[in-house]
């Protein structure tokens, strides 16, 4: 049961907020946590799901709506899991194309049946900053490194990312087939089931 019509979609990645606000549909208000205020909290989490709350809980308190938080990355097999949780500031904070090369370059001579890796995406919904018991769901998404970029649509590590069921690194997906495979879409699904959305 749904108890509220407007939201405030706590991230400042333009490309989450794309997916996050075509996978919410009108069911919902969204407003942008931009509307409020320009600085980003620390991700001080040792977890997504720690990262997700405290980013929510930031969006709640500034902006007095009810806050969905995202914190994601991408878990690489062969690197015991990082980038992880570290996965924006992988390259020191540099944006998405120097993130990749580091990538590329930890995983330069690593054969095709050791580049397995995961999507993973943490989504947190508090209803207002103090919420002692925040809505949180989680999803993953299993694919390959690839050895080199392929595609344009999405973002981050999206053109890396070899999705097996479709053949295609995920920035060669159409954004709409993105939405219904992906980590963030999974993690959404059950959002919407909790909210009564869906
Ligand atoms: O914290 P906010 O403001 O939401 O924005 P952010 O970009 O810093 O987001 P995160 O802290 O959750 O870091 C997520 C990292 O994982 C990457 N990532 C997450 N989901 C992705 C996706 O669907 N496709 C490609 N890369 C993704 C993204 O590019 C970032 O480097
Ligand atoms: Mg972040």
């Amino acid at each position: 049961m749904m108890l509220f019509n407007e939201l405030v979609l706590a991230s400042h990645n333009a490309g989450k907020l794309k997916e996050l606000q075509a996978m919410l549909g009108d069911a919902v208000r969204v407003r942008s946590i931009g509307e409020f205020s320009d600085i980003e909290p620390e991700e001080t989490g040792l977890s997504f799901i720690e990262n997700a709350i405290l980013k929510a809980r930031n969006a709640a308190r500034i902006s007095g709506l009810p806050a969905l938080a995202d914190d994601s990355g991408l878990a690489v097999d062969h690197l015991g899991g990082a980038p992880g949780i570290y996965s924006a500031r992988y390259a020191g904070g540099q944006g998405d194309a120097a993130n990749n090369a580091k990538l590329l370059d930890a995983l330069k001579d690593v054969p095709d049946a050791e580049r397995g890796a995961q999507f993973v995406c943490a989504l947190a919904l508090l209803r207002h900053p103090d919420d002692p018991l925040p809505i949180l769901c989680e999803g993953l998404w299993h694919g390959r490194i690839l050895h080199s970029a392929q595609g344009e649509h999405g973002f981050g590590y999206d053109p890396l990312f070899w999705v097996p069921e479709r053949d295609c690194s995920s920035a060669e997906l159409a954004p709409k087939d993105k939405n219904q495979l992906s980590h963030r879409a999974r993690a959404m699904a059950q959002l919407k089931q909790r909210l009564g959305i869906a």
